[in-house]
């Protein structure tokens, strides 16, 4: 997979060569181009961003600079993703769906964000997605795109040490995944629940059930909501 990402501070993206990834890019399994968008201007100031048409606080980054930046960088197979407050949420659906792309662009926006015809424009020659990693405001898309890059990394075959990892994810059948312990048996006076010293793999799967479908019930019960029927069993039922 090739990922490239376009922004005004290629140094926010250095993590991205760090640890997991950084063993994903040595192995092969992904090329990272990071690319300063300063680098599509022309004028002394090398000027991104102006004021917003209609009036308003901040600025907005101009549709040029943008539009000549994301020429060079896409190609037909692209997969452009721009975070932004504003977007579909990112889920570990859509992870999936990234993790299957030969080639993901990321345009990074700062200010008040980009101008939304790059956007229009780049729809009529690729698959574009604006998306949001959560109800907050960051500062700029950075930050997405390195959650966004770690989530669809780890999905792809031989990224993670163990490949059954992501097979019990949070999200996986739709639910929280539940607690997890390891040794000692009793810290601070607190003990590790005696089903998961049992022995019983039938027991310690049905009471790990349990506790992801409570805390889930507790935390996320929306996620509970857009389940289908069929995926609760008749115990889950008695809950
Ligand atoms: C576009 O509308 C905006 C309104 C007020 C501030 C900002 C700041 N900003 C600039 C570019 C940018 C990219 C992503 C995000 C972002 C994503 C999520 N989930 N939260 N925040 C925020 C960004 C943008």
């Amino acid at each position: 997979m090739q990922i490239d990402v376009v922004t005004i501070f290629p140094e926010y993206l250095a993590p991205l060569r760090a640890a997991l990834l950084g063993k994903a890019i040595d192995k092969g399994l992904i090329s990272v181009g990071v690319h300063d968008l300063r680098d599509w201007t022309q004028d002394v100031h090398k000027a991104v961003d102006d004021s917003p048409y209609g009036g308003g606080p901040g600025m907005v980054m101009k549709p040029d600079i943008w539009g000549q930046a994301l020429d060079d960088v896409c190609t037909d197979s692209t997969r452009l993703i721009v975070p932004t407050p504003a977007g579909r949420p990112f889920t570990q659906a859509l992870a999936h769906e990234y993790a299957s792309e030969s080639h993901l662009v990321f345009a990074c926006g700062r200010y008040e964000g980009i101008d939304q015809r790059v956007v229009d424009d780049a729809a009529r020659r690729v698959r574009v997605d604006e998306v949001s990693i959560g109800d907050y405001v960051l500062v700029g898309g950075e930050v997405a795109v390195l959650a966004i890059v770690e989530a669809v990394a780890r999905l792809l075959p031989g990224v993670l040490g163990n490949p059954k990892s992501h097979a019990e994810d949070s999200f996986q059948d739709g639910l929280l995944e539940g607690p997890s312990y390891t040794r000692p048996e009793v810290w601070r006076e607190l003990a590790v629940p005696d089903v998961l010293r049992s022995g019983n793999h039938k027991l310690i799967n049905r009471w790990r059930r349990d506790q992801s479908l409570v805390r889930t019930f507790e935390r996320r019960p929306d996620l509970l909501e857009s389940l289908p029927a069929e995926a609760f069993d008749k115990h889950d039922r008695a809950l």
